[in-house]
């Protein structure tokens, strides 16, 4: 079994969605859709802003990034079941599947999970049905935004499962203008130096944070990679992209 983390930078998930449906074993989709919920936010005149990745979220804006983020899910899920994989969009409201808690009041209501329903996942998995999560956590006021890396992280934690982080970069770049400068390893003292320098920035940080607390946690193994069907399937076998080891 997989955890795959497919990025809302993928704009185009129909090819890499029929790639993860003829691919081999048991997989849970989580995924993002910052683009699409950035495009909503400001048709809809709501200011966006980001700190370390992660979009600030005052509680207005959760009614609107909620929606996208679900029907995002329900048109992976229908893609992947079209190519011949059945699966199920889900969001982390449903059966308690991400119960979250507030994880920075500076940040309004973005979430860190505190539980993850595997009896669900595992139940699913048994029936044959690929679970495609949307972030949304839960807490007792209501729903929390997740990032997405940070999600799959702990789905992955949770399960002890591989994790690979899907994205329209080939990996973690020593220069992000240059695909050829991936960091094919790197290890967590390496990582928080890239972040203090500033060469792991933006986006990347909820990735890489993600892939040191999945480690930590017990999964086995962690890949970022990109998106195009043929790196992902690689990254799938755990040879494409930037492994992040302890
Ligand atoms: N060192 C780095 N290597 C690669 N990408 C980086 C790096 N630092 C920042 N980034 C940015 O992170 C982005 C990926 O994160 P993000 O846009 O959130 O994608 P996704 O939607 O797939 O999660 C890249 O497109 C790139 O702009
Ligand atoms: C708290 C936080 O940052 N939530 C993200 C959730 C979606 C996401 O993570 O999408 P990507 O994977 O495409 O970046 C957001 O609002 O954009």
């Amino acid at each position: 079994m997989r955890v795959v983390k497919v990025g809302g930078s993928l704009r185009e998930a129909e090819a890499l969605m029929q790639a993860l449906a003829q691919s081999a074993g048991s997989l849970i989709v989580v995924h993002g859709g910052g683009p699409r919920i950035g495009a909503w936010l400001e048709r809809l005149g709501f200011e966006t802003r980001f700190h370390q990745g992660l979009r600030v979220t005052p509680p207005e804006q959760m009614e609107v990034i909620e929606q996208v983020l679900t029907q995002t899910g329900k048109v992976l899920a229908s893609l992947l079941t079209r190519f011949g994989r059945e699966a199920l969009g889900l969001s982390g409201r449903d059966a308690a599947l991400l119960k979250a808690r507030p994880k920075d009041a500076a940040l309004g209501r973005v979430g860190e999970v505190t539980a993850v329903n595997t009896a669900l996942l595992e139940a699913l998995l048994e029936a044959g049905l690929t679970p495609v999560i949307a972030p949304i956590g839960m807490d007792e006021i209501g729903p929390l935004n997740i990032n997405a890396d940070t999600a799959a992280g702990a789905v992955a934690g949770a399960l002890s499962a591989p994790v690979v982080f899907l994205t329209n970069v080939p990996g973690v770049l020593a220069d992000p203008t240059d695909p050829n400068s991936l960091y094919p390893e790197l290890t967590r003292a390496e990582v928080h130096t890239l972040i203090q320098n500033g060469v792991i920035a933006g986006g990347m940080i909820p990735k890489v944070k993600a892939a040191l607390a999945a480690l930590e946690a017990g999964a086995p193994w962690v890949r970022i990679a990109s998106g195009t069907p043929a790196h992902a399937r690689n990254a799938l076998n755990n040879t494409s992209g930037t492994r992040i080891i302890p």
